[in-house]
């Protein structure tokens, strides 16, 4: 279980005169992409690793109790078992949690607890995805959303705070929110396709870990311009220097448009570069994902046979 950050008020004037150095975060990026993606011999065991830091979401207007509950199924037991036993896997792998609406956190805590599995569930909260409603309400609804059996919170941070460069008030909101969250931990959903610039990245970044985010993440998934690699880049320095400063090791989540198993690989060995080996795990990796857990499962099918699924051969569930 993720030690929780405790949070550590540094000083805001400082943050607020951090620069980032565009050229410097373009070239990284670059040389990233460039990398080369783990060979075929050790893809099976990164996509497992990959799988096993998926939050599968589900956060769409028509979701009912049915979908939530195929969703935790899913999650519990998200490769058929022969596959598993082709790759020797003999322990069960699961992904590293669910991430639902507030209204449906108690469907996806019924089913888990059916299941007797204590598989995390996560619900996004604080006006998702835009964040445009009342303190009182958006405290609430993280409250109501802990109530019914969350463990982990994806707030969306104020844009508009961000954006003024109200780093203070910002700073106060997030702590409002770290406290209403209570034994769950906070992921801090930046919205980075709205806040314009990578400077306004690494300050929202520093800002949220400092009111005691447990996690950052890029994106509800809902802006235009999602989870990119070069934000990446910056919101992975952030950790790390917070890290060098506090000792607080802060967890990161991509999320937003991450559909194919090579994109869950570039994710993976962009955080093992950039921040090493030790942030490799669930505890402090996670890849927000409604459609990549599909991908991932037709390319593991493929390691084991040496061909692709045929549609007909995949599991519908
Ligand atoms: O937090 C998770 C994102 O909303 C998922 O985005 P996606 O549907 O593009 O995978």
């Amino acid at each position: 279980m993720l030690e929780r950050n405790p949070g550590t008020r540094l000083d805001l004037e400082w943050v607020s005169r951090t620069r980032v150095n565009t050229q410097a975060v373009l070239r990284r990026a670059q040389q990233i992409q460039g990398i080369r993606l783990p060979k075929d011999q050790w893809k099976a065991a990164w996509l497992l690793k990959a799988l096993s830091c998926i939050d599968l979401t589900t956060l769409s207007g028509d979701d009912t109790q049915s979908n939530v509950h195929r969703l935790c199924l899913k999650a519990l037991q998200p490769i058929r078992e022969d596959l598993l036993q082709q790759l020797h896997m003999d322990c069960p792998v699961t992904t590293g949690a669910v991430c639902v609406y507030p209204s449906r956190v108690c469907d996806a805590v019924k089913t888990l607890r059916e299941a007797n599995s204590t598989l995390p569930v996560a619900s996004v909260a604080t006006g998702f995805p835009a964040g445009q409603t009342p303190l009182s309400v958006r405290l609430d609804e993280v409250r109501l959303a802990v109530a019914d059996g969350a463990t982990e919170i994806d707030i969306v941070i104020n844009r508009t705070l961000a954006l003024g460069e109200q780093w203070e008030a910002l700073y106060q909101e997030l702590v409002q929110f770290r406290e209403a969250c209570a034994h769950a931990h906070m992921k801090a959903i930046l919205a980075v396709g709205e806040l314009g610039t990578f400077t306004s990245v690494y300050r929202a970044s520093l800002v949220c870990m400092m009111a005691g985010s447990d996690f950052i993440k890029t994106s509800t998934g809902k802006e235009p311009v999602n989870a990119t690699i070069p934000v990446a880049v910056v919101m992975s320095r952030a950790i790390r220097d917070y890290y060098i400063i506090t000792g607080h090791k802060v967890g990161f989540k991509p999320a937003g448009g991450i559909r194919t198993a090579d994109d869950a690989l570039l994710w993976l060995v962009l955080v093992k570069e950039e921040l090493g080996g030790a942030w490799i795990t669930p505890e402090l990796f996670r890849i927000g994902a409604s459609s990549l857990l599909a991908d991932i499962e037709r390319q593991l099918y493929r390691h084991v046979t040496g061909k692709y699924a045929a549609f007909h051969e995949l599991p519908l569930a």
